[in-house]
């Protein structure tokens, strides 16, 4: 009872501010998902900063979340690797605070294969990235809005790699019918409870006629139990082809595929509305979901006062409407802090006065994130 209310009240937020923002809605929740409410009223959060912009893009976050009032209180840890039984690990207390909260925001982590240790460790299975043109503010294109969802736990990314013979090395794609499965009904529910009643595999089939044709069988046979959402499958070149050629077709639908072509793809479309600065994501799990921006620690600007922090403000966007489905009864108020930070950036970045250098402007992270302190306390 309480879930299909949940899917309702993640509609009706999706569809509140749609002229907006239209993307940046929460995912529709899964089974047992539960944010940790204190005797202060607030929720606890588990930030990971990570490396690189991450300490100073995280900040900025911080200071807008207390000039907003939003009841949340941050538990922050450290991914950073440890070596224990001579293996490098993630600490336990990083995914001991995961555990316990069930929400953390991230910074990606310049440290090889820590995401996917991450989305393993609690089966993050689906990574949403929404990507939408911003109002006002002027890029080639101004109609953009996909949203596209990423297998997250397989494919390409599974870490299986072996040297077969000196000078000859192999990397396993692996795709079992299962993940598959889970992430085409979660597409599927996203696309039914957001409106855009579309979803559409995109795939190699035609080359990885069993890998990428089993990602295609379970996406269809999930398609029959969803009667009300179209269903169409589409190659991943026609589709970057079409996309930047035009489009406005893909607003009306959820992209569905493997874990690769997610992870490009996403960065593609982000070029279309401004870079990866602005693109927000959410992997999705069963235990826990992690909020991150679609970018990584971004080296080559760290610690320069450049790093664009909308992307991982977004995302957090994401994650409070996330929380709110949770516990919707009590706490609809939420929905107001996430459109309240959410129009104090956009409406930032479209004045185009305090925007930072990779949107054109000469702002440092600070002079962006005060503009927008500004607006939420007009
Ligand atoms: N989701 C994640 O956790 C991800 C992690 N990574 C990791 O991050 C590290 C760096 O990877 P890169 O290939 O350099 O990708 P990156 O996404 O960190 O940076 C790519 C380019 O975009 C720029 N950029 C990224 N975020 C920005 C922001 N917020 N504001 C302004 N400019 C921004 C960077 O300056 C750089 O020129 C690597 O260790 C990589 O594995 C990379 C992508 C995603
Ligand atoms: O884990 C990494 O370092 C890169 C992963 C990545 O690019 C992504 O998942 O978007």
């Amino acid at each position: 009872m309480l879930a299909s209310r949940s899917f309702t009240a993640v509609a009706q937020g999706s569809l509140r501010n749609f002229n907006f923002v239209r993307s940046y809605a929460s995912a529709p929740p899964t089974a047992a998902f539960a944010g940790q409410k204190g005797n202060n009223g607030k929720y606890t959060v588990t930030l990971i900063p990570g490396d690189g912009i991450g300490p100073e893009i995280s900040e900025s976050i911080k200071d807008i979340y207390t000039a907003a009032q939003v009841p949340i209180q941050w538990e922050e840890v450290s991914v950073t690797p440890i070596l224990k039984g001579g293996k490098t690990v993630i600490p336990d207390s990083a995914i001991h605070s995961v555990k316990k909260n069930t929400v953390a925001l991230k910074v990606g982590k310049g440290h090889v294969s820590l995401n996917l240790t991450l989305r393993r460790t609690f089966n993050l299975f689906a990574n949403v990235r929404p990507c939408a043109s911003i109002q006002g503010f002027k890029t080639p294109y101004d109609d953009v809005n996909t949203v596209l969802i990423r297998e997250n736990t397989e494919g390409e990314y599974s870490g299986i790699e072996h040297e077969i013979v000196d000078g000859v090395v192999q990397s396993i794609k692996l795709i079992t019918w299962d993940a598959s499965e889970r992430v085409a009904r979660y597409a599927f529910n996203y696309a039914q409870t957001s409106g855009r009643l579309r979803v559409t595999a995109v795939h190699k089939a035609n080359i990885m006629k069993m890998s990428d044709g089993m990602f295609l069988s379970a996406c269809r046979e999930v398609s029959k139990e969803f009667p009300d959402v179209a269903y169409d499958e589409d190659l991943l070149d026609r589709v970057c082809l079409q996309v930047v050629t035009n489009p406005k077709p893909y607003s009306d639908r959820v992209m569905v595929m493997p874990n690769l072509y997610g992870d490009i793809l996403s960065d593609m479309c982000a070029g279309l509305i401004g870079g990866l600065g602005l693109t927000p994501s959410g992997n999705i799990g069963r235990d826990a979901s992690i909020f991150e921006a679609v970018h990584g620690s971004a080296p080559d600007i760290a610690g320069k006062g450049l790093a664009n922090p909308t992307a991982l403000l977004l995302s957090s966007i994401m994650m409070l409407r996330h929380v709110v489905t949770i516990d919707m009864l009590l706490h609809m108020r939420l929905y107001d802090y996430a459109d309240k930070i959410e129009k104090a950036a956009l409406t930032t970045i479209a004045e185009g006065k305090s925007i930072t250098g990779d949107l054109g402007g000469k702002a440092t992270t600070k002079e962006y994130t005060d503009a927008i302190i500004k607006k939420l306390r007009a």
